[in-house]
């Protein structure tokens, strides 16, 4: 291919297989056009901006030396992924990115050949990809398994469990450190400083042979640059890093932002590796972008932004995040009592606990992304006499669930669970859901499962979870801004296991759990004008269960309609369960359960997705009418 400076490189670049005949001042040059590309794409759809910055030369080195799809790039988390998919057939959808009908804000299978493996958790890269690199020496697909793994995701015990096998089963297998010294917030715990301090220590034991052997094995398009490679290489270590310790050969560390390096070490490692090898690459989050490089985030996400002055949409609002709802009422909790601690996994911002540990430093812990060990401390905490909040998503929660049964609930541990982002949460799709909280908690004896209808809910049971020093607490509120209703100055405890009635009506009761209250509340506004007045009511708990509301509500009505942000198997399966073993199915009541249904929900906006739920106020309406046998049923079967 010649070189037309005018014409941009990434118009001519669709696919890897597009970039095999660039020279490696192209393959700058291609570089910094998909940086432009990038910031731009993410400036008119918002989404991670960061990460994908920080790694922009090392994706164009390892679309030009490896041979993807054949060669099976794994992103670990995959929010740095964008630069990735403009390279890989994707640049003609990118500005649908994270979009209803859109591309995916990670690597999706379903997505692309080009992304062998699905993430947006954390830390599962070197898992998969030595689970490739078995199956191709098994005779399965055939090809190098890399994955680039982040300074942050490398604080998660998976990442060890990984090298620990790959250490031992010493297959060919590439690791990328992408060491950016960032994770969300600045990163926390003892291996973040020893990565820092083999980055700070040089100078480095050669590595004279392979340098030698850098420049005389490159073919020659790729000669260019081989003489800095072999000055540079001679700055590499080999040997005494823990990565050694664990059977990867080292190599590194390296700047990832130098195309020269990065060009000559990936190519000696495809011609050499034999076993695992690890290339600690150095970058910067948010590089080549001026207001990502010098925000605390390092631009990790983004709402749309102005390309030149990095300003971003703001949301109309007036009401304050559920997240910092429940920020403000933990402090009040914590300055009356001493006892109560903190802990976030690597989340500090997106919990609200900063300003938790802004205000009580020494009572706030960020464990990294280490969500099992989040649970676990807890436990430990809560057994040596402190009251600990354990603030993670819903999501993360999953990771940790064998923490939550075996180290708390049977113990019957008084952790408190405060958990954020249940529900639909938008633009991340299906991997943040927070669908499963309910579900998998309500099950275990002795936990008490709350969900917050509003924030002054939510405040009451901040209060709740304090007091309660019996066993297992947790509570759920969504992603976003409350509904504006005035919160408790002075929130006292709810009673466990009572719910509350929002009002009473007339042949059908719909009791709610959780935020969904105000969708049913304008489900009933719209039924009032066709003459049907439900009653509502509000669990408030999953478990324990109000058997004498729900009793009665059952009772004095025809038909009981439950409702929850949650999968199949929660708070609705508890209310029929109860129903059942009473025996209020055999006098004839009917009984309707909403729930997310049994699939997963692409990205699209909460609004929307709780649609295709069929969880919104039309729904709500829908399901009224059909359960009385009134009126035409439309819109949903
Ligand atoms: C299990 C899990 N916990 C938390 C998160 C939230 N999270 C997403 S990216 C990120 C930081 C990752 O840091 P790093 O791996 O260094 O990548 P960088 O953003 O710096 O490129 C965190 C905490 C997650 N995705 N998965
Ligand atoms: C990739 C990841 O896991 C986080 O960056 C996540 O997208 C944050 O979600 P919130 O925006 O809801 O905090
Ligand atoms: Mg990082």
């Amino acid at each position: 291919m010649t070189d037309r400076p005018k014409t941009p490189l990434l118009d001519r670049v669709h696919l890897p297989a597009d970039m095999k005949g660039l020279s490696d001042v192209q393959l700058r040059r291609l570089a910094d056009e998909l940086r432009a590309e990038t910031i731009a794409t993410v400036a008119s759809t918002g989404g991670h901006l960061g990460a994908g910055l920080g790694v922009v030369e090392i994706t164009v080195a390892l679309h030009a030396v490896f041979d993807a799809p054949r060669d099976k790039i794994i992103w670990d988390v995959s929010h740095q992924c964008y630069p990735h998919k403009i390279l890989t057939g994707r640049r003609d959808r990118i500005r649908t990115l994270r979009m209803k009908d859109g591309l995916s804000g990670f690597t999706k299978r379903s997505e692309s050949s080009y992304d062998p493996f699905g993430a947006a958790h954390s830390s599962t890269s070197i898992s998969a990809a030595l689970g490739f690199a078995t199956a191709r020496d098994l005779g399965g697909d055939p090809g190098d398994a890399i994955a680039v793994i982040g300074d942050g995701a490398l604080s998660a015990g998976m990442a060890y469990e990984a090298m620990n096998n790959a250490g031992h089963l010493k297959k060919r297998l590439i690791v990328i450190l992408n060491d950016n010294e960032m994770s969300i917030a600045p990163p926390v715990g003892a291996m973040s400083s020893y990565l820092s301090r083999l980055y700070a220590e040089g100078p480095f034991q050669d590595l004279k042979a392979a340098a030698k052997g850098a420049v005389s094995f490159l073919p020659p398009p790729f000669r260019e640059g081989a003489k800095r490679a072999k000055d540079m290489l001679k700055h590499m270590t080999v040997g005494g890093t823990l990565f050694e310790e664990l059977g990867f050969s080292y190599v590194g560390p390296i700047d990832g932002h130098d195309m020269d390096q990065l060009l000559a070490v990936l190519r000696t490692v495809k011609d050499r590796a034999t076993g695992p090898i690890l290339i600690h690459a150095i970058t910067k989050k948010g590089k080549g972008f001026g207001p990502a490089e010098g925000a605390a985030d390092r631009g990790h996400a983004r709402s749309k932004f102005d390309v030149l002055t990095g300003e971003q949409q703001k949301a109309k609002s007036n009401a304050p995040s559920y997240t910092s709802v429940f920020a403000e009422a933990l402090i009040t909790q914590a300055s009356k009592d001493d006892k109560i601690v903190a802990v976030t996994a690597a989340m500090p911002d997106g919990t609200g606990l900063d300003k938790f540990m802004a205000r009580y430093a020494s009572r706030c812990f960020d464990v990294g992304i280490a969500e099992q060990h989040a649970v676990t401390f807890c436990a430990g905490l809560a057994a040596g006499g402190m009251k600990p909040f354990c603030a993670l998503y819903s999501t993360f929660l999953q990771r940790g669930y064998d923490q939550v049964v075996h180290d708390v609930a049977i113990q019957r541990l008084p952790v408190r669970f405060a958990i954020d982002r249940a529900g639909l949460v938008g633009a991340d799709g299906a991997t943040h859901a927070g669908s499963f909280d309910v579900a998998f908690l309500a099950n275990l004896p002795g936990f008490v499962v709350m969900a917050a209808a509003d924030e002054a809910e939510l405040v009451r049971m901040v209060a709740t979870a304090a007091a309660h020093d019996t066993g297992p607490i947790a509570f759920r509120f969504p992603r976003g801004e409350g509904v504006g209703v005035e919160i408790p100055v002075d929130a006292q405890p709810l009673e466990i296991g009572r719910g509350r009635m929002i009002r009473d009506g007339k042949r059908v009761a719909i009791l709610s759990f959780g935020t969904r209250l105000q969708e049913v509340e304008r489900a009933c506004e719209a039924l009032g004008a066709k003459g049907i007045t439900p009653t509502i009511a509000d669990a408030r708990f999953a478990k324990p269960l109000d058997r004498d509301m729900i009793l009665k509500l059952a009772a004095d009505h025809e038909a009981l309609i439950t409702i929850e942000e949650g999968a199949i198997g929660g708070f609705g399966s508890h209310v029929a369960q109860l129903l059942a073993e009473e025996g209020v199915f055999d006098t004839g009541l009917k009984f309707r359960s909403m729930v997310l249904p049994d699939t997963f929900i692409d990205q699209s906006s909460p609004t929307d997705m709780y649609a295709t739920a069929g969880l919104n106020a039309s729904d709500i309406e829908t399901k009224v009418l059909e359960v009385l046998g009134v009126g035409v049923i439309g819109k949903r079967a």
